[in-house]
C-alpha cells in the first residue's frame, strides 16, 4: 500500500478541519490522536464521520502513524500550545530522521518555537513554526498560513501548504515563507493582537450604540458598513451575532460579559513593551478583557451608581462610522510597527506587503483595509509615511472626538477608541510633557537628561 504524503497529529477543532481540507485537495493523509481514557474513540469517530474520504488513514499509535508516512516525513502538529508541544516532540523524536519536517501549526510562543527549531536543527530535523488563522471554518475551507523556519524546509512543504490555504483576490495562496526560526509564530501572535483590538472596537461600538438602538438596528448598521471600505470578517460575524436568536431571545443578550483569552494578546503586548513599540490599542484591548473578568466586583461597585433617567446622547452613525475607520487604521499601523521593529531586532527579513497580502483572506483579521495596507506597504514600511493616510486620519479626527465626548457623557468605557486617539495625538505632537518625566527622574535618581539646546550626545544632571 502506498504511504501517506502528509501526517496530522491532533484531531481537535483545527486538526480535524485541516485534515479534511488536506484530504479534499487529494493528498494521501495519515492522522493521529492520543487514545487514552476519554480520547479512546477520537480517531475512530473522525474516520466514521468522514467515510467519503478514502485517502485518510487513522492511527492511535505513534509507531503505525510514523510507519504510514513516506520519507522525508511531513508532519503537522495541531495541538494545544505550551508544554504539550514539547511532550509530543519528545514522543516523536526517536522515530524521526534527519530531513524529516515537523510543523507546529498551533499558537505557540515564538520564543518556544525558536528554541525548538534550534534543538531539532542539531539533529537535522526541519522544524517549521507555522501560524495558522481562520478558525474552524478557515481551516476547513482555506486558512491564512504563516510558516517560519528556513526557506529550504518551507520549499519542501510549500506545495501542500499553499494548496490548502485561502486565495487572495488574484488567486494567489494566502501562505508565504515569513522568515527564520520563530518568525511565523511571531507574526501570528501579532495577528491575534490586532484581532483583539478589532474585536474590542466592535464591542465598544455595540456598548455605545445599544444605549439607544436594538440589536437588529445595530446589526443593520454593521451590515451596511460591511458593504464598503470598512468591510471585514469580524464586522460581518458581529452583524450576524447580534441577530441570532434562540426562541425569542437574542443569544448575545444571554452571554455572560466576561471575556476569555488564551494568551496571544498579552504575549503581543509584553513583546511590544520589551522592544519599545507603543501598541496601545491591543494592550488596552487585553486589559479590557481582563477588566471584564472582574464581573462580581463590577456588579458590587456598580451599586454606587444609579442610572440617570434621561435619554442618552449618543453620536450619530456617521460619527461612529468615521471613528471606527480612524481607529482601525491606527490599529493596523501599531500591529505592523511592532512586526517591523521585531524584524530588525531578530534579523528577520519580513515583507510587510506580502504579509498583509496573506492576511487579506482566510484569517480572522481579513478585511478591505488589509487589502489597502498590502498595497501601501509596497512603497513604505510605515503607514504614517503616506501623506494620504495622514490626511485621512486628520479628516477623521473630529468624528472620534465626538464619539469620545459622547462616551464620557454617557459613562461608557471606550478603552480602545481612546487609545487610538491618544496615540495619534501624541504621535503627531512635536512637544510632549516628557521633559517633566526626565526632570523627575533626574531629581530623585540622578538619571540625567538631554537638552533641547545641546547635542543629544550630552547628558546633564541638576542638583535639584
Ligand atoms: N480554535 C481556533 O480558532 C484556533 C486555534 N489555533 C491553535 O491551534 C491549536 C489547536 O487548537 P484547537 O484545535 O482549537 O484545540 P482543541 O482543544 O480543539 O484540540 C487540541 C488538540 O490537542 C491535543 N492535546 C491536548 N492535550 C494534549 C496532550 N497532553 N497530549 C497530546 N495531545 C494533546 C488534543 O487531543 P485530545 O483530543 O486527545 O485531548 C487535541 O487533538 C492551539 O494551539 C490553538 O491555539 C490556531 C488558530 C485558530
Ligand atoms: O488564533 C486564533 C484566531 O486567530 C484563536 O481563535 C485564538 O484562540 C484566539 O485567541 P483568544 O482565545 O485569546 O481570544
Amino acid at each position: 500500500m502506498s504511504k501517506s504524503q502528509f501526517g496530522v497529529i491532533g484531531l481537535g477543532v483545527m486538526g480535524k478541519s485541516l485534515s479534511l481540507n488536506i484530504a479534499e485537495k487529494g493528498f494521501k493523509l495519515s492522522v493521529y490522536n492520543r487514545s487514552e481514557g476519554e480520547e479512546a474513540n477520537v480517531v475512530k469517530d473522525f474516520l466514521n464521520q468522514n467515510t467519503a474520504f478514502n485517502n485518510i488513514s487513522g492511527h492511535t499509535s505513534i509507531d503505525s502513524f510514523i510507519a504510514s508516512l513516506e520519507t522525508p516525513r511531513k508532519i503537522l502538529m495541531m495541538i494545544k500550545a505550551g508544554s504539550v508541544v514539547d511532550a509530543v516532540i519528545k514522543q516523536l523524536e526517536p522515530y524521526l530522521n534527519a530531513d524529516d519536517i515537523l510543523i507546529d501549526g498551533g499558537n505557540s510562543h515564538y520564543l518556544d518555537t525558536k528554541n525548538r527549531y534550534e534543538a531539532l536543527q542539531k539533529k537535522g530535523i526541519h522544524f517549521i513554526g507555522c501560524g495558522i488563522s481562520g478558525g474552524e471554518e478557515g481551516a476547513r475551507k482555506g486558512p491564512s498560513m504563516m510558516p517560519g523556519g528556513n526557506i529550504h524546509s518551507y520549499s519542501l512543504v510549500a506545495p501542500i501548504l499553499e494548496k490548502i490555504s485561502a486565495r487572495d483576490k488574484n488567486n494567489k495562496a494566502c501562505c508565504c515563507f515569513i522568515a527564520n526560526n520563530g518568525a511565523g509564530h511571531f507574526v501570528k501572535m501579532i495577528h491575534n493582537g490586532v484581532e483583539y483590538s478589532e474585536m474590542q472596537l466592535l464591542a465598544e461600538l455595540y456598548a455605545i450604540m445599544s444605549l439607544t438602538m436594538s440589536n437588529e438596528d445595530i446589526s443593520k448598521v454593521f451590515s451596511n458598513w460591511n458593504k464598503g471600505d470598512l468591510s471585514s470578517y469580524l464586522l460581518e460575524i458581529t452583524a450576524n451575532i447580534l441577530t441570532k436568536k434562540e426562541g425569542n431571545t437574542y443569544i448575545v443578550d444571554t452571554i455572560l460579559d466576561k471575556a476569555g483569552n488564551k494568551g496571544t494578546g498579552s504575549w503581543s503586548s509584553k513583546t511590544a513593551l520589551e522592544i519599545g513599540i507603543p501598541t496601545t490599542m491591543m494592550t488596552s484591548a487585553v486589559f479590557a478583557r481582563y477588566l471584564s473578568s472582574f464581573k462580581e466586583k463590577r456588579v458590587q461597585l456598580s451599586q454606587h451608581f444609579t442610572k440617570e433617567n434621561r435619554t442618552p446622547d449618543i453620536p450619530n452613525i456617521k460619527d461612529l462610522e468615521n471613528a471606527y475607520r480612524f481607529a482601525r487604521i491606527i490599529n493596523h499601523q501599531q500591529g505592523f510597527d511592532v512586526i517591523n521593529e521585531a524584524a530588525k531586532a531578530y534579523n528577520w527579513t519580513i515583507n510587510l506587503s506580502e504579509l498583509a497580502r496573506i492576511w487579506t483572506n482566510g484569517c480572522i483579521i481579513r478585511s478591505e483595509l488589509m487589502q489597502q495596507v498590502s498595497e501601501l506597504f509596497k512603497n513604505q514600511t510605515n503607514l504614517f509615511d503616506n501623506i494620504d493616510i495622514i490626511n485621512q486620519l486628520k479628516s477623521l479626527e473630529p468624528y472620534i472626538e465626538e464619539v469620545i465626548k459622547s462616551a464620557i457623557s454617557n459613562r461608557v468605557p471606550l478603552d480602545t477608541f481612546w487609545s487610538s486617539y491618544n496615540y495619534w495625538v501624541s504621535m503627531t505632537s512635536a512637544k510632549l510633557p516628557a521633559n517633566i518625566i526626565q526632570a523627575q527622574r533626574d531629581y530623585f535618581g540622578a538619571h540625567t537628561y538631554q537638552k533641547i539646546d545641546a547635542p543629544l550626545s550630552q547628558f546633564f544632571h541638576t542638583n535639584w
